[in-house]
């Protein structure tokens, strides 16, 4: 390869420099706090963050996350296949049958080979397992799960020895966040200090490290859990703690000065899932309050109304609401405007305030 740098480098190196350059000029700075449930689309928005305003990725930040794609493609398939033992949905083809032997047969090292790749895809197109991916809302699967295995239909240039993520593989990937990341971003000339922590359970009582001078929170929940359950406890609807983990951080003492933010998130997989499959809102039982119907306007006005009434003082507290698909982009670059031009207008009022 010699001195030669990919274009996605150079992107990279020259938004570096920009960075540099403009961090000098901003004149504001803004500290923003990414929360919610596991599996919200958190890390998402701090990786598109990092792509529109920050150092970008490089071909080396991507290649690192090789392993970590990998892993996801594979331990779909075998969770999928265990979902389908607990289901009793058997498969019938002979080739599906080898295929899973594959799948189920790898070692610790768990490496891409042509053989695993092609058994991967094997059982994706298999119509029994059509059915187990069906009842994907019962067993934890990733949320991108089947486009990175439409992706592997491309072996080996996806997922083989010489191949480097691509940054929509980048936004794909699902990597649990432990522990708390912090970065700086410019945007519009404000400079904004990002914080993205970890959603699980085990993960929430390290928040309060981050809780001090926060300028906003931008709570992040997904439209698309309302019929799953927690990946760390079984026993609890997703929706559910979602709405109890907001209600719980909008009524926090830390947060009485703090815009609040909140990105009703994965709105294209809402779609997918009550318009197109027609899985009701009240599909676990929880909601009996919800909208009957396919409408996705219904919906999200319903999902806004019912974060809203977690307040416990709503003329005091004003809720800032987003409807956003963390993987899009250029969505996100919107939202992102629009977001840090609110929360500089509610410190300024409430600076005015004040006086
Ligand atoms: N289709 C779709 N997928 C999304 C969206 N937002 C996030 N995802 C995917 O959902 C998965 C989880 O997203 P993360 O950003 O890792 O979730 P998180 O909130 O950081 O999770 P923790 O770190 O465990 O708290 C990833 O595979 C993302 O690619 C969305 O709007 N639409
Ligand atoms: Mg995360």
């Amino acid at each position: 390869m010699g001195n030669k740098i990919s274009a996605e480098e150079a992107k990279s190196k020259r938004l570096s420099l920009r960075l540099r350059r403009s961090r000098k000029h901003a004149e504001q700075e803004i500290k923003l706090l990414l929360l919610g449930a596991g599996e919200s689309g958190k890390s998402t928005i701090f990786k598109q963050m990092r792509l529109l305003y920050g150092e970008g990725y490089s071909d080396s930040d991507r290649a690192r996350l090789r392993p970590f794609l990998i892993g996801n493609v594979i331990d779909g398939a075998l969770v999928a296949l265990s979902a389908g033992d607990a289901l009793g949905i058997e498969l019938t083809d002979d080739s599906a049958k080898e295929a899973a032997k594959v799948i189920r047969g790898l070692d610790n090292t768990r490496s891409l080979t042509e053989d695993v790749a092609s058994a991967i895809t094997t059982l994706w197109d298999d119509e029994d397992f059509k059915r187990i991916y069906k009842e994907r809302s019962t067993f934890q699967i990733q949320d991108t799960w089947s486009e990175l295995v439409e992706k592997l239909r491309d072996f080996p240039e996806w997922g083989g020895a010489e191949w480097v993520p691509s940054m929509e593989d980048v936004i794909l990937a699902r990597v649990r966040t432990t522990g708390v990341v912090d970065e700086e971003f410019i945007v519009k000339d404000v400079k904004v200090r990002m914080l993205d922590v970890g959603g699980q359970r085990n993960e929430r009582r390290k928040w309060i490290h981050c809780f001090e001078n926060v300028t906003s929170v931008i709570f992040v929940a997904s439209l698309s859990e309302y019929d799953q359950v927690l990946f760390e406890d079984a026993t609890q609807n997703r929706l559910k703690e979602s709405l109890s983990l907001f209600k719980e951080t909008i009524n926090s003492r830390w947060f009485k000065s703090s815009a609040i933010i909140l990105f009703l998130n994965k709105v294209d997989l809402l779609e997918e899932k009550l318009v197109k499959r027609g899985i009701p809102l009240n599909e676990s039982g929880l909601f009996p309050g919800a909208p009957s119907g396919k409408d996705l306007d219904m919906a999200i006005e319903w999902y806004t109304d019912e974060f809203e009434a977690q307040r416990s003082n709503p003329r005091k507290q004003q809720i800032f609401t987003h409807v956003t698909c963390a993987t899009d982009t250029e969505q996100v670059d919107t939202v992102m405007r629009l977001t840090s031009e609110h929360v500089l207008r509610v410190n300024l009022n409430a600076a005015n305030m004040l006086r």
